[in-house]
């Protein structure tokens, strides 16, 4: 054998030894996640990731691959979580509720968390009509506006372990809600009307409180699709003076 046949029967096994220790890796994520559900415990625990991380940082310190090392291991953390998403979620999360409730709150802080799909249906109808919201409802109309929401969640039907942050008002049409539960679990976040209007009101990206945004409106609108919301919920999380990291610990637990 001559020295490159030799360095290519090294790297060889170098890459058998990453595969038997990534294998490994995942089956201590795996107990770490049944201990967890076992006791009890938050299954997110933020702190401790941070900690994790750090540590990992300071042993790559001063390392000639510092940098390239650290690139790897942000995918490894990345497929661990999305490793706890498919234990976690066989299906898509669908967030509904009202404005403000915290859809693309809780959206983005699971991507962050379990590194799934966010599908963000106002931010994707507003990109494919190549104008905001307010301008599809002032331009087309508000019907317009409910069919784009129809067919967006109708394509949903292929995605799985996607977090799908709904529109305030698409949980109204039945049609929806059906669309919804063929491949997804539905989560009605919730607030109390204060909390609501504490939360929209310096905004003006929301045509339906434009001009009505105040908390007597709120209260009335909230109370008028109350009933279609808790229809349509599998679970409710009520959000009022809670951190995120409780909303998704709850939403969780409830799934
Ligand atoms: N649990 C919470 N605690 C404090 N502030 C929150 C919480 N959840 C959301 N917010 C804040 O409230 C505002 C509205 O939240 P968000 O945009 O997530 O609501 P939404 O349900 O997506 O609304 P929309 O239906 O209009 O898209 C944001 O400024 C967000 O930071
Ligand atoms: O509650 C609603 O009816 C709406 C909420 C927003 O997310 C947008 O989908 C649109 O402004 C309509
Ligand atoms: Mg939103």
């Amino acid at each position: 054998m001559n020295d490159l046949e030799m360095y290519r029967e090294q790297l060889a096994m170098c890459d058998d030894r990453i595969i038997d220790i990534l294998e490994e890796r995942n089956s201590i994520i795996e107990k770490i996640m049944a201990y967890k559900q076992e006791y009890g415990m938050p299954l997110l625990q933020p702190v401790q990731e941070e900690k994790q991380e750090r540590r990992r940082q300071d042993k790559l310190k001063g390392y000639r691959y510092e940098q390239e090392i650290e690139n790897v291991f942000s995918e490894i953390v990345r497929n661990s979580k999305r490793i706890q998403a498919r234990h976690l979620f066989d299906y898509n999360i669908v967030l509904i509720g009202f404005m403000g409730a915290g859809k693309s709150t809780v959206s983005e802080y699971l991507s962050t968390v379990f590194a799934m799909d966010v599908v963000e249906m106002d931010q994707v109808i507003a990109e494919r009509e190549g104008m905001s919201i307010p301008d599809i409802f002032a331009t087309y109309g508000e019907e317009y506006f409910r069919n784009r929401e129809t067919n967006l969640l109708k394509e949903m039907q292929l995605r799985k372990q996607a977090v799908i942050s709904c529109g305030g008002g698409a949980a109204l049409r039945e049609e929806n809600v059906a669309e919804m539960k063929k491949n997804g679990r539905v989560v009605l976040l919730t607030a109390s009307p204060q909390t609501i209007y504490e939360r929209v009101k310096d905004s003006t990206d929301r045509p339906i409180l434009n001009g009505n945004n105040n908390i007597e409106f709120i209260t009335e609108l909230m109370e008028k699709r109350r009933e279609k919301y808790e229809k349509a919920a599998d679970i409710v999380i009520y959000t009022d003076g809670k951190t995120v990291l409780q909303i998704c610990e709850e939403l969780i637990a409830k799934l």
